[in-house]
């Protein structure tokens, strides 16, 4: 592939991650048909995703450059390396050509700091203050917003902040000097979202200004960053909550980004979320970033159904083996009770309790699907299976049509849904 990838900068964006290395052709169909004012971004794949399915950077990144350049894609890429967490992660990343860099300092979150009582946080405070030495320089000021919200930095909300963040904005800013020390003695273009999305409690907006403050006094390349959204975004299936709440936050969210930045606020575990798509993108004027990668890969086991019903259930009884250990680093609540033996249903019914994405459910409520989850957590111990891994990449090899046909559907909904908030 001749092209090289490039720094989308503050244009919308949408991330197609791909774990099997032959989606791309099937996400330029859908971008190209409906992808227009959105900027792509086809190689993106996290450590842990390449990991799990035993692929390298740069293999990701062939895999989808010479499959874009086959299907006659002509406009800017976007690579992302996402949730970096170490600098060997920027080492690989960037010498394959990756441009986006997530950093992803969750490690380092002190995931109970929402639920300290008074006593425990002027406790941990007092032992954390040299991670947080920006503390007394927020404490007392108020933040009006665009939107019209105050955001009061009392003692609380930057006790907490530090105690919950302090750590790993740290960590942000060290992996962020050193993706830029990479890069600029590499001579390459780049930006960098920061990740903190993985947190078990919504990002407050007193958090988000900080963390987004600090990064860009720190000089980090924030082109985007990723709090945790009010509400449930599960893997695998719609958004799970108040949409009218979500929007009012989606629009605080924004407004920080407008007075600190501007910088994209970018939606990860965006598969399937399509329900909130609309408001995600009227809610930040168009500077948004949506990351989706398992839905491709459900789509994949979706060609498996109708070419090999045989296999596929091979594969549901296989991951439902593998569900309650793969599911430890994921947001989802299905448990297998949710969703059928095989046993116990035919191709047809199988294919909807596993797959069913389009039914009709009440907007906000998620799909009634769990199935969904327990095909999606399941992607790393299904593809590095001798067996099973080598029957989905042969049938997706000796069905490209048909790949090309669900996934240009199904991207071609949520791109849709984008536009219609822009
Ligand atoms: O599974 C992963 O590690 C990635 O797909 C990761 O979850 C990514 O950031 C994402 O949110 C894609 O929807």
């Amino acid at each position: 592939m001749s092209k090289k990838c490039v720094a989308l900068g503050l244009k919308p964006s949408f991330g197609f991650g791909d774990r099997t290395g032959l989606a791309t052709p099937g996400h330029v169909a859908s971008m190209k048909r409906c992808g227009s004012g959105i900027a792509a971004i086809y190689p993106q794949q996290s450590i842990r995703e390449m990991t799990r399915t035993q692929r390298t950077p740069e293999g990701v990144m062939a895999d989808a450059m010479n499959a874009a350049e086959a299907a006659g894609w002509t406009d800017d890429i976007g690579a992302d390396a996402d949730h970096l967490k170490v600098p060997n992660d920027v080492d690989i990343t960037a010498a394959a050509g990756f441009t986006f860099f997530t950093i992803d300092p969750s490690d380092d979150v002190d995931q109970k700091a929402d639920d300290y009582d008074e006593t425990t946080l002027r406790d941990k405070f007092s032992s954390c203050q040299d991670d947080a030495k920006w503390y007394d320089g927020y404490l007392g000021k108020s933040i009006k917003l665009g939107t019209g919200t105050t955001i009061d930095l009392d003692e609380e909300a930057c006790m907490r902040a530090a105690v919950k963040y302090g750590k790993a904005i740290k960590r942000a800013l060290d992996l962020g000097d050193y993706i830029k020390k990479v890069n600029e003695e590499a001579g390459n273009d780049y930006e960098i979202e920061l990740s903190v999305d993985e947190t078990d409690q919504p990002t407050t907006l007193a958090e988000h200004y900080i963390i987004a403050d600090q990064c860009l006094q720190g000089g980090m390349k924030l082109v985007s960053l990723a709090p945790r959204f009010i509400g449930d975004f599960e893997k695998g299936i719609d958004f799970i909550g108040d949409l009218a709440a979500l929007e009012l936050s989606l629009k605080d969210h924004a407004a920080v980004s407008e007075a600190l930045g501007p910088y994209k606020i970018s939606l990860h575990s965006g598969s399937d979320k399509v329900s909130m798509y609309g408001i995600l993108a009227s809610s930040t004027g168009g500077k948004f970033h949506v990351k989706t990668a398992g839905t491709s890969y459900l789509e994949a086991l979706r060609v498996v159904a109708r070419h090999d019903s045989a296999s596929f259930r091979e594969i549901i009884d296989f991951s439902r083996g593998r569900y309650e250990t793969d599911k430890a680093t994921y947001h989802v609540s299905a448990t297998l009770a949710d969703a059928p033996e095989t046993a116990d249903a035919d191709d047809a019914t199988l294919e909807s309790e596993y797959l069913e994405m389009w039914a009709d459910v009440p907007v906000g409520k998620g799909f009634t699907k769990p199935g969904r989850q327990i095909l999606h957590c399941t992607f790393g111990s299904v593809l590095t299976d001798d067996k099973l891994g080598k029957i989905v990449h042969d049938c997706l090899k000796s069905h490209p049509e048909t790949y090309i046909e669900v996934l240009d559907d199904h991207f071609g909904r949520h791109l849709d849904a984008l536009k219609s908030g822009m």
